[in-house]
C-alpha cells in the first residue's frame, strides 16, 4: 500500500479507539517493551505524545525509564522541519507547540551521535520494519543524523502491514517495533 493510503487508513483506525481501548494499548506497550533487550544503555529519546491525536501515551514508558535511572531526552520541533533534543530533568517546563505536542521550552540540548535508543512515533509499519508518519520527514532526517547503530523503536496500536510499497533512499528502517500484542523484531533483515 502507498504513505498516503496508510496515513489516512490509520489515523481514521485511531481516531475510532475508545479511550478504554486506549489506556490498554498504551499500558500493554510499556510492558511488553521490559522484554526487549535495550536496557543497558544511558541515553533513551522519546516522544511526547500528542493525546489529541490518540497517539500512545508514552507517560508509562517514561516512567519505566525514570525508574532505571537513564538519561532522557526529548525532541522539540524546529521551523525547518527538524528536531533539537532536549534533556528532560525535574525542571523542565513544557508546553504544547502548535501542533499540540508538549515540548521543552530550552535546556540542555543533547547531540543525537549521544543517543542509544530512539522510541519513535508511527501511524503504520511493515513486515520489514519500515514506517510512515505524518509525512514531513521529521523523523527520517532526525535519525539520519544519529550514531549508525542507534536502536530505533516503533511503537504502534496496530499489527504490520504487508508492504509500504513507495519507501525511498530517505526511509531508515526501525530494529523493533512494540504493538499491544507483539514484538517484532527486524534485526535479521
Ligand atoms: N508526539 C509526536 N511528536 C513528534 C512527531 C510525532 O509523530 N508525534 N513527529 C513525527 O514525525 C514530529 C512532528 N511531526 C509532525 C508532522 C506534521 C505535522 C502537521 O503538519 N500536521 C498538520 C496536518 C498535516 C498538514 O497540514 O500538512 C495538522 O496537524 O494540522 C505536525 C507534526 C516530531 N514530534
Ligand atoms: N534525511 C532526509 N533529508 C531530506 N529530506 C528528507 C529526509 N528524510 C525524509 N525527507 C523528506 O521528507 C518528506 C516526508 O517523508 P516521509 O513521507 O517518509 O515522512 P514520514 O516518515 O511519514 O513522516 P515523519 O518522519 O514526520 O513521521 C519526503 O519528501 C522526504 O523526501
Amino acid at each position: 500500500m502507498l504513505k498516503k493510503s496508510l496515513r489516512s487508513k490509520y489515523l481514521k483506525r485511531r481516531e475510532e479507539m475508545s479511550a478504554q481501548e486506549l489506556l490498554d494499548a498504551d499500558l500493554s506497550i510499556a510492558n511488553n517493551l521490559l522484554q526487549l533487550p535495550v536496557w543497558k544503555f544511558s541515553n533513551y529519546h522519546i516522544f511526547l505524545s500528542i493525546s489529541e491525536k490518540n497517539e500512545i501515551d508514552t507517560t508509562p514508558i517514561l516512567s519505566i525509564i525514570q525508574g532505571k535511572d537513564k538519561n532522557i531526552i526529548v525532541p522539540k520541533m524546529n521551523e525547518n522541519d527538524t528536531l533539537s533534543n532536549y534533556l528532560l530533568t525535574d525542571n523542565t517546563k513544557l508546553i504544547k507547540n502548535k501542533w499540540n505536542v508538549p515540548e521543552p521550552i530550552d535546556g540542555i540540548e543533547i547531540s543525537e551521535k549521544k543517543l542509544d535508543v530512539v522510541f519513535v512515533p508511527l501511524l503504520a509499519f511493515d513486515k520489514t520494519g519500515h514506517r510512515v508518519g505524518y509525512g514531513k520527514g521529521f523523523y527520517d532526517r532526525f535519525l539520519s543524523n544519529c550514531k549508525p547503530d542507534v536502536i530505533k523503536i516503533g511503537l504502534s496500536h496496530f499489527e504490520a502491514v504487508e508492504k509500504i510499497s513507495d519507501v525511498d533512499d530517505h526511509d531508515i528502517a526501525l530494529n523493533y517495533c512494540v504493538t499491544p500484542t507483539k514484538i517484532y523484531s527486524f534485526e535479521a533483515v
